[in-house]
């Protein structure tokens, strides 16, 4: 399992001004850690730049000592993203969505069917693995989002503002679910709005106007 660490990190889009400015934290494996902040404070750019999607203007991102320098690496360095915008292909059914990534990342056939079948099921998707992403609510897609990126078993666990469209019982499930990722080894990363979802993880880092504080 893999330690994130993200050091003296500005982040900025292209050559715009940082959005964030001298980011450091560290998550560790079993460690799950909540970032928040109002609305357009950073947490899906900072989850980007965690992820390797965006390289950070300066400062480094960091997995298991080996410096992020796009997706692709990210992706062969376990690094899974569950992107706020679930990222699901519309024209697909459920359990496809979590087949085709098995698949995408090396699975066999094999373990992407009991895969796809198991992730679903922890999210209380059984019933609605045949069913198009189009055809599910914003909810269902949002927790079929959950299944393929728990089928991933990552290393390092990225999840963007993934419980906004979910009643409280599927919240309190997911919050448990990312918990259970975080106990399997992983190093876990929860951008989330919710104060009480904050409060279940290990560390919160709260970004404001630019800048990022390690509350606890
Ligand atoms: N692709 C982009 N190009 C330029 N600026 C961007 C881009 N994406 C986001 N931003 C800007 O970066 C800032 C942070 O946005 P970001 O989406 O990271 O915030 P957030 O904390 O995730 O917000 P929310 O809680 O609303 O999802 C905002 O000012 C936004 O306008």
């Amino acid at each position: 399992m893999r330690t994130l660490e993200v050091v003296a990190a500005d982040v900025a889009y292209g050559d715009g001004v940082p959005v964030l400015r001298d980011v450091t934290v560290t998550v560790r494996p079993g460690e799950l850690l909540a970032v928040t902040g109002p609305s357009g404070a950073g947490k899906t750019t900072l989850l980007a730049a965690m992820a390797g999607l965006l390289r950070p203007a300066a400062g480094r991102v960091l997995v298991d000592g080996e410096e992020l320098r796009d997706r692709d690496q990210g992706v062969g360095l376990g690094v899974v993203l569950i992107p706020q915008e679930n990222g699901l292909a519309a024209i697909l059914t459920a359990a496809e969505n979590v087949a085709v990534a098995m698949i995408a990342t090396g699975g066999s056939t094999a373990d992407a069917r009991r895969g796809t079948s198991e992730s679903l099921e922890k999210v209380g998707l059984a019933a609605q693995a045949d069913q198009l992403i189009d055809e599910l609510s914003g909810g269902q897609q949002q927790r079929a989002a959950i299944a393929r990126g728990l089928a991933l078993h990552g290393d390092v666990l990225l999840a963007d503002e993934v419980t906004s469209e979910l009643d409280a019982a599927n919240r309190q499930k997911v919050i448990e679910l990312l918990r259970a990722e975080a106990a399997r080894g992983a190093a876990v990363v929860f951008a989330t709005h919710d104060p009480e979802a904050a409060a279940a993880c290990d560390h919160e880092l709260h970004l404001a106007d630019g800048d990022a504080t390690l509350l606890r």
